[in-house]
């Protein structure tokens, strides 16, 4: 059994994780959450929260998972979403075709072309790793799980591959929110849905996972200069960047340096200031869950890794047991490419005005509305066309005043109702203007983490086997349960001291769990294994003078305090 599977065996038993459908026999790339499981990756989301929202001041907001072919056409999701496949001919069973490669020979597959790949296959004759038959040509799988809207299928759409397209989406609106005042940005945490080819590596590969991401929008000009840097500019971090990776002069281990942030941006390894910071931001949560910080790096993508407009990627990868380095969480300098494309493909103008330091002037159109004939038409409407005209962006200001000359009318859509505008409804002119700013589409650092990887990680790492006992070291912020409460004996009175403590203890928002049966050794064990940080006792001495038994998970250390105090002395350490 190797720490992989002791883990698992352990989770399940205990309530962590459990296969989906098992009863109908189970499929791979599904996992649930049970009780515990669900409570400790519950605070791993909530401890995310409190970093980005709580601390950098970003908001959350809820999208659909079910989401319109169109926005993952415009997103390039639709043509590029995709991982090589490989079938075989014999048994038919499914593989990635890099996967494959990489297991039976020493070699990069990152970025090769699906011909490339063909070529692997061939020349070092790799075959069917379940039966041993000759595989089908190497071709390409879109990883979405295509549905459709409505009866009859007529609207295709997609399950969501990631949560970020919902933030896209709704930039507006979110601009709105912010006031238009660079830097700001959402986050979103939920499902995603990727229909990998084959899920061989557990709860690492999952078919639904949840992701927690974020896209803080800020001026491209400032990424030099990141006002919140300094902060952070001494964190030292172990880095692997992409000019290590490829030196073969160097060992696995002379590739990882650590070094500072401010010295990593000055000597050019991590493009920026900005991203910098976010990496950062990235450790400092990393951490506070309980990650080990030894087997924790951060990797710079390759440029043939790299999608063709970002800046810079840093993956943070976390060690584990079986599967070595994995990523679990990408933070990356996406330009406004996303930005770029939405406005392509929705007409909406998705810039931002920013002031400058200094005035310029510009040519811009002034609408003035006849409002008497415009009165008649729209009666009570006609606030709402006067506002509407007023919140058109300049493309749109050009196309309306083009349709008039040319066609001598104008279908304006408005969340009410759609106008029909004649010529006569109002004259246009162009006109200086002195401007104290400009319209920029802003740039876009995301970080993206797969809260199931993560999670898992949390529990590989929390895990440790002493002589006697195997015990989650799982830090406060996590642990499903705080305090474990027994009474010593099942009479005299104790079990219900216990059980009122027990009480109070959940009154105060602690999870406390109750327990009375087996020897206290054993009892201890049991919330050992679940990472319980705090154990009570209630025994005779309880009965004399009130003070109970502490008896602390990781030192295994015990000493009595007053009953009274417990609820404070829980809360403060935790
Ligand atoms: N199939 C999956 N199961 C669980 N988590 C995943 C899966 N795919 C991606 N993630 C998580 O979501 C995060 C962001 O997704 P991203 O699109 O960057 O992953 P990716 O580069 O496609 O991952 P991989 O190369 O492992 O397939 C990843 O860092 C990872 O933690």
């Amino acid at each position: 059994m190797d720490k992989y599977d002791k883990i698992i065996d352990l989770t399940k038993r205990r309530g962590f994780l459990w296969n989906s459908f098992e009863i109908y026999g189970g499929i791979a790339g599904f996992f649930d959450y049970g009780p515990l499981g669900a409570i400790l990756k519950n605070n791993v989301i909530n401890t995310w929260r409190k970093h980005y929202i709580v601390n950098e001041g970003f908001y959350e907001i809820d999208s659909p998972t079910v989401t319109p072919y169109e926005v993952l056409k415009a997103s390039g999701h639709v043509e590029n979403f995709t991982d090589p496949l490989v079938e075989c001919k014999d048994c038919l069973e499914s593989f990635r075709a890099d996967h494959i490669i990489e297991e039976n020979v020493d070699v990069d597959t990152e970025g090769k072309t699906l011909q490339e790949l063909q070529e692997m296959i061939e020349k070092n004759n790799i075959r069917c790793p379940k039966c041993g038959g000759e595989f089908k040509e190497v071709s390409t799988f879109n990883l979405m799980f295509a549905t459709s809207i409505g009866p009859g299928g007529k609207r295709a759409a997609f399950m969501r591959p990631e949560t970020a397209q919902g933030i896209f989406i709704q930039f507006k609106r979110i601009s709105q929110f912010f006031r238009n005042k660079l830097p700001f940005g959402a986050v979103q945490i939920g499902k995603a849905y990727r229909n990998e080819i084959s899920p061989r590596q557990g709860v690492i590969r999952l078919r639904e996972f949840t992701q927690a991401e974020g896209e803080f929008f800020i001026d491209s000009r400032k990424k030099e200069n990141f006002e919140k840097f300094e902060s952070v500019k001494d964190m030292v971090l172990p880095l692997l960047s992409g000019k290590n990776q490829e030196d073969e002069s160097l060992s696995s281990e002379e590739k990882v340096v650590k070094m500072s942030l401010s010295d990593a941006v000055k000597n050019g390894i991590i493009a920026h200031e900005a991203i910098a910071y976010y990496i950062a931001v990235t450790k400092k949560f990393l951490m506070e869950i309980g990650i080990d910080e030894t087997k924790l790096r951060f990797r710079q993508h390759l440029p043939n890794e790299m999608a063709h407009y970002a800046a810079d990627c840093w993956d943070a990868e976390l060690y584990t047991d079986r599967y070595g380095w994995i990523e679990c969480v990408g933070v990356a300098d996406r330009t406004n490419y996303d930005l770029l494309a939405h406005m392509k493909n929705s007409g909406d103008d998705l810039s931002v005005f920013v002031e400058l330091d200094e005035e310029h002037e510009i040519e811009a159109y002034e609408i003035e509305l006849n409002y008497k004939l415009v009165g008649r038409t729209f009666k009570g409407d006609a606030k709402v066309l006067e506002e509407s005209l007023k919140e058109l962006d300049d493309k749109k200001m050009e196309e309306l005043v083009e349709a008039l000359e040319t066609e001598g009318k104008y279908v304006l859509k408005t969340c009410k109702r759609d106008f029909e505008i004649l010529k006569e409804y109002l004259t246009a002119k162009k006109v200086k203007k002195i401007v104290k700013g400009e319209k920029i589409i802003p740039h876009v650092i995301e970080p993206s983490y797969g809260i199931d990887r993560i999670t898992y990680c949390v529990m590989e790492h929390a895990f440790k086997e002493d002589e006697d006992r195997t015990v989650m070291g799982f830090s406060n912020a996590v642990s499903p349960i705080k305090v474990g409460v027994f009474p010593l004996v099942n009479k005299e009175g104790m079990p219900e001291i216990a059980m009122d403590l027990k009480n109070k203890l959940r009154e105060n928002g602690l999870i406390a769990e109750y327990d009375d049966s087996g020897a206290i050794g054993r009892r201890y064990m049991r919330m050992d294994e679940v990472g319980t940080p705090f154990c009570i006792t209630i025994d005779g001495e309880t009965l004399k003078d009130r003070s109970v038994t502490i008896r602390e998970r990781d030192s295994r250390e015990q000493f009595r305090i007053p009953i009274n105090e417990v609820v404070p002395y829980i809360k403060d350490k935790l």
